[in-house]
């Protein structure tokens, strides 16, 4: 029954899936049901170290309340003394990430399909009132059949302006939070624009040495798109709808649904392995 709280001892423990920021995770299988989870292990001494306990709490209770095909799942959680449990759906292809470094980059219906699936998962998103705003490869994991999953809504908000303090890699951030500014749900769209071009040419558009020479390229707009490999006019196109520096301007949602490079490519069903 639903009220009773879930304990380690519902679980058989499987072989670990990876690591993340703030913990490990495991396949698992629940007991009574045999139903496989992936069953994701944080120290509570590292919420208290990394003061992450309001952006842990944000990102279950966001994530609880979601319920879409191309959103991982989390269907509970549980605590013991030392450790924080979170039962999440289990996406036996693993990180998007792990295929484009594999293939160098996707082809244009892989890459179509994907924006087509985030699009999807972002509108329901946006729907109810929820930004991600951390979208990347490494946050993508793959289903089965290929279906995307947006996996780690760790700095997702539920539509405040709430800053997002500078770690991991800066290649995803628009402008607007490049500069603090006030940002909303359009820094979703940018994200889109960043990771259409990955998912195209193998690497983020504004890749550089250092730090602050994303931070310039990004405010600078310093777009620019290789010969190789060959990418079609209306990829480049939605691209260059979506990198746009006033977020008023960037492509909507449903405009990136209807634009003609997503339509002639996008698999309808969300699943590709071409
Ligand atoms: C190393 O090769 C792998 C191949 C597939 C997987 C599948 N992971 N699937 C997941 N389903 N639900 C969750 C949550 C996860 C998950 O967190 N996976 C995960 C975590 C950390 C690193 C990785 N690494 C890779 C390569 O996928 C995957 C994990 C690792």
């Amino acid at each position: 029954d639903s009220e009773k709280p879930w304990t380690l001892a519902d679980f058989q423990i499987g072989r670990p899936l990876g690591k993340g920021k703030f913990g490990r995770v495991y396949l698992a299988r629940e007991v009574k049901s045999k139903f496989i989870v992936a069953l994701k292990v944080i120290f509570k001494e590292q919420i208290e170290k990394y003061k992450i306990h309001h952006q842990l709490r944000r990102e279950m209770e966001i994530q609880t309340s979601l319920s879409h095909p191309n959103i991982l799942g989390l269907y509970g959680w549980f605590h013991d003394d030392e450790r924080i449990f979170l039962i999440l759906e289990y996406a036996d292809g693993g990180e998007l990430y792990g295929l484009l470094k594999k293939n160098g980059h996707l082809s244009e219906k892989q890459a179509a399909t994907y924006i087509a699936s985030l699009s999807q998962a972002l509108a329901y998103c946006h729907g109810k009132c929820v930004i991600h705003r951390d979208i990347k490869p490494e946050n993508l994991l793959l289903d089965h059949e290929g279906r995307l999953k947006i996996a780690d809504f760790g700095w997702s908000v539920q539509s405040s302006n709430k800053r997002k303090t500078m770690c991991g890699t800066l290649d995803y951030l628009a402008p607007e939070m490049v500069e603090h500014r006030d940002h909303d749900y359009a820094v979703d769209n940018w994200t889109l624009g960043v990771l259409c071009y990955e998912f195209l040419y193998g690497h983020p558009p504004f890749e550089a040495e250092s730090q602050k020479d994303t931070f310039k390229r990004i405010l600078k707009i310093d777009l620019t798109f290789p010969t190789a490999p060959n990418v079609s006019a209306e990829a480049k196109n939605l691209i260059s709808q979506l990198l746009v520096k006033d977020p008023s301007k960037r492509l909507s949602i449903d405009k990136i649904m209807q634009h003609p490079w997503i339509v002639k490519n996008a698999d309808p069903k969300g699943v590709c392995l071409s």
